[in-house]
């Protein structure tokens, strides 16, 4: 299944545009549409801008059994209703009662298979559309259906380039991305923000002693851990180099984020994952520096990074397996 209703990007619907109203020309109605099933309802994405059409871009018509175009989907065939008005299977379309009263439409499905929605020509009058009517709208369709396609594997390769191929969560750049946004915020709200930073301890003794593969399979599991624990919806938790990982907490003031940054020393403490060459635990630890941007001061997002990476150098100096806090900047 497709990400769930994800959001058509400006150039996609600008195109979509020139599709109905094209097809709406050529088949010489008032209505053509393109529409989207979401949960509970059937979406107008695109329609054309033609005097005679109802229809306005966003409208929402409520599921229930009585839309054209829900049976086009569940059919996934081309509907089509010369006249509404002489077939009581339709006498409660609500399309009816909008004076649209005959109908055709073709499925439009994701790439994997699963229903995006339909295109449809409406018209107020009694309709017999062509063979090539409809056949201009499967060709349409498929059209759209290309896009869909591009728009999955843009997708795609935007999150491929915002994960760390290695454990999943959000890289380096996407945590930077966050972190320019949430500050911004954090600035114009005057909201504390709080960035954690975490090392695991003696990671370089790890892997001498247990092997570079061992060491990938330890980084995974720190990051699940970390990430169950940052898990409110506007925590990010980012793997930020070799064996650091940085969580950001907006929103959120300092004794919290201790208190968040404690859970997650003795969450990856509690993975009990052996460590037989650290020298503070025979298990492996995780340090932690933690910062927070309380008031609308002039830190920069960066010197805000530094105060959190200088706490966590404290806490490696300090024998580690520890969470040191920076004072308050602002
Ligand atoms: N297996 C594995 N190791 C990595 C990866 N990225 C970085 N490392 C290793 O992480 C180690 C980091 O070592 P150091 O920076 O010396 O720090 P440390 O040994 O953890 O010591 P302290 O931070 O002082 O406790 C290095 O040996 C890197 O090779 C990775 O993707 N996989």
């Amino acid at each position: 299944m497709q990400s769930k209703f994800p959001e058509m990007e400006p150039r996609i619907l600008e195109q979509w545009q020139g599709i109905t109203n094209l097809v709406a020309k050529l088949c010489r109605v008032p209505a053509a549409l393109i529409m989207r099933q979401n949960d509970d309802t059937m979406e107008v994405v695109s329609g054309s801008e033609h005097p005679d059409s109802p229809y306005q871009v966003n409208e929402k018509a409520p599921l229930n059994g009585d839309l054209y175009c829900e049976t086009v989907i569940k059919t996934q065939k081309l509907l089509h209703v010369p006249n509404a008005l002489k077939d009581p299977v339709w006498d409660h379309n609500p399309d009816i009662e909008l004076g649209m009263i005959s109908y055709c439409g073709v499925p439009v499905n994701w790439p994997d298979g699963t229903p995006f929605g339909t295109l449809c020509i409406l018209d107020r009058v009694e309709k017999h559309s062509t063979d090539e009517e409809k056949d201009l709208l499967n060709q349409f369709a498929r059209i759209i259906e290309l896009t869909l396609e591009l728009l999955v594997s843009n997708r795609r390769f935007e999150n491929l380039s915002l994960q760390d191929g290695l454990t999943g969560i959000a890289n380096r750049r996407l945590f930077d991305v966050v972190l320019k946004r949430e500050w911004a915020q954090s600035h114009r709200l005057k909201l504390p923000l709080s960035p954690l930073m975490c090392d695991i301890d003696f990671f370089k003794n790890y892997n001498d002693s247990l092997g570079h593969v061992q060491g990938d399979e330890c980084l995974k599991q720190v990051a699940e851990a970390l990430s169950a624990v940052s898990k409110r919806e506007l925590d990010l938790c980012a793997r930020y180099g070799g064996e650091e990982f940085a969580i950001l907490l907006p929103n959120t003031e300092p004794k919290q984020a201790f208190e968040l940054a404690e859970q997650c020393r003795r969450a990856v403490a509690g993975l009990q994952i052996p460590h037989p060459s650290s020298a503070v635990c025979d298990v492996v630890t995780i340090s932690i520096g933690v910062c927070t941007m309380t008031d609308s001061g002039d830190v920069s997002e960066t010197a805000l990074i530094r105060a959190a990476d200088q706490a966590l150098y404290r806490a490696k100096q300090g024998g580690r397996n520890r969470v040191e806090i920076c004072p308050t900047v602002s």
